[in-house]
């Protein structure tokens, strides 16, 4: 069963068109990561899975809704961690503060068992108390996949989750994921960087405006896919494991 669809899919800011003509199926407990340059749509595909915009043309559809219209059937379904939260940080909120706020604007009731537990799951046991501005990058980037974790979603969707993350915090996210993924729900990660994730990923969407490519690594890594979506080349590597890793900067090794 898909649960995510895009059908004929454009949208436009404004008057300039910044995705054309998606079609794409993403089904239950799939994996996938999307990924593309500066600007290729990717925070805007996620955008329209939320239902946060309406489609310029086509239709996306959520767990069988209409993402925009029928947004309030699913949204509690949908875990997001969002690319950037500048508002967290100006508000002297807490750890537990930031991460209830999603379901007590919904008003629903945030145990704290609960609480503890998506904590845990992220490795920042004991972190509740503290002020969530005075954590490092990295910390505040698992507190925000805590809140995404906390109702228990269907979907995840992440948008850049690795952002300012050291190794080790990356290596952390990349586990949640991986068992996220492995409890059957569906997760979908925009990323610049995809090596961190290469191993456990089902499919790689290549986005630039239009989708230039989406199936395994493997199949999707070619040269020709790549220069479409980059304008340039960038090195291939296969590891010893026979995964195709774009070279972009860093490599898992
Ligand atoms: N609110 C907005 N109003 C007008 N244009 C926007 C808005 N948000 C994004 N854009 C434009 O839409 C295009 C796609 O932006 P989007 O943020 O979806 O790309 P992205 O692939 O996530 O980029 P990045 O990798 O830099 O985060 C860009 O050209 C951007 O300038």
């Amino acid at each position: 069963m898909k649960v995510i669809e895009f059908y004929d899919v454009s949208f436009s800011y404004n008057s300039s068109e910044v995705l054309s003509d998606l079609n794409l199926g993403i089904g239950r407990g799939e994996f996938v990561a999307v990924l593309g340059p500066n600007g290729a749509g990717k925070s805007t595909m996620l955008r329209l899975i939320l239902g946060l915009l309406k489609p310029t043309k086509g239709t996306v559809k959520v767990l069988g809704y209409n993402a925009f219209d029928e947004r309030d059937k699913f949204v509690g379904r949908v875990g997001y961690l969002p690319q950037r939260e500048e508002i967290l940080l100006e508000a002297p909120l807490t750890v537990s503060q930031v991460i209830k706020l999603p379901l007590l604007a919904r008003g629903k009731k945030v145990g704290d068992s609960k609480l503890r537990e998506a904590l845990s799951m992220v490795g920042l046991d004991g972190f509740g108390d503290k002020l969530f501005s005075e954590l490092s990058g990295g910390q505040q980037q698992k507190v925000l996949l805590a809140r995404a974790l906390i109702s228990d979603p269907e979907i995840l969707l992440l948008d850049e989750p690795f952002n300012g993350v050291d190794v080790p915090s990356q290596e952390k996210i990349v586990e949640v994921l991986a068992e996220m993924s492995s409890k059957g729900k569906t997760v979908v990660a925009v990323v610049h960087n995809i090596n961190p994730l290469l191993h456990n990923i089902d499919r790689v969407v290549l986005l630039n405006r239009r989708i230039i490519a989406a199936g395994k690594p493997n199949e999707v890594f070619s040269e020709e896919n790549i220069i479409k979506a980059y304008g340039t080349s960038i090195p291939i590597v296969i590891c010893e494991e026979g995964f195709t890793h774009p070279l972009y900067g860093d490599y898992h090794g």
